[in-house]
């Protein structure tokens, strides 16, 4: 059985982290590669439903609180449902953001408090922590106007937040790069698609190397 390896793509709004992942995919299929490649929130029956309650832009009373600990059950449900038992055959799981997400989001863009949010999702997952983390490093104003040029991209309650709430998120994760500097690569989102996709193809490689 093959090594599995566990890898997320975290970062702001319109960074680039689906369409790089969908471009990665497709490099480790070329190579024969059986990879799952999956999203937060959702991945999963359930929390896909889960997401569609978190992300609906009409409700606007939703507490921070719930919102932390919705995100938090779906990704208990993928987690358990999906990701953990395709480790367990030693696939490669590709995630599109996982629990950084959450300690970015809820806990500083919020303000619920990194530790705080951090000991729900243990509650959810355990201590189970990605291998390894691409954050795709932008700064809001040009992540928020790329997904306002593509009318495809349905926009959702959290990207409609304030840009000092996107500022403080992208700081968050810095934050996080620093303090989890083994597992976070930082990579500059704001070049070509095709570099960018270089830059991860090469990061994760080493990654798998190890
Ligand atoms: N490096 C890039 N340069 C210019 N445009 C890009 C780049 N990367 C992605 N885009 C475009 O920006 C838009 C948002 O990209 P994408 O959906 O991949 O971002 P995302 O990080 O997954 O966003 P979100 O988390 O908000 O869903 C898409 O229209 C995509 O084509
Ligand atoms: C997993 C997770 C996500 N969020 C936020 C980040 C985005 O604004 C949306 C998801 O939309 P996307 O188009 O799929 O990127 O949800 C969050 O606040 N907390 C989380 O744990």
């Amino acid at each position: 059985m093959s090594k599995s390896l566990f890898i997320t793509f975290e970062g702001p709004e319109g960074a680039g982290k689906t369409t790089i992942l969908k471009k990665i995919v497709e490099r480790f299929q070329e190579q024969g590669i059986d990879i799952l490649a999956t999203r937060e929130p959702g991945g999963s029956y359930i929390a896909e439903q889960i997401r569609q309650v978190i992300l609906n832009p009409a409700h606007t009373e939703m507490d921070a609180r719930t919102e932390a600990l919705l995100y938090a059950a779906a990704r208990s449900q993928h987690f358990a449902e999906k990701i953990e038992p395709a480790l367990a055959e030693g696939k490669i799981v590709l995630c599109d953001r996982f629990i950084d997400s959450s300690l970015a989001y809820q806990g500083v863009g919020r303000s619920l408090g990194i530790n705080e949010v951090y000991d729900i999702n243990v509650f959810a997952i355990g201590n189970k922590m990605p291998d390894c983390t691409i954050l795709f490093d932008l700064e809001p104003e040009v992540g928020l106007a790329r997904i306002h040029a593509h009318s495809e991209r349905e926009i959702n309650r959290l990207d409609v937040e304030s840009l000092a709430f996107h500022h403080s998120v992208r700081e968050a994760y810095l934050q996080l790069a620093n303090k989890y500097s083994e597992r976070i690569q930082i990579v500059d989102a704001n070049r070509p698609i095709e570099v960018v996709v270089e830059d991860v193809w090469r990061i994760l490689q080493t990654s798998i190397a190890k």
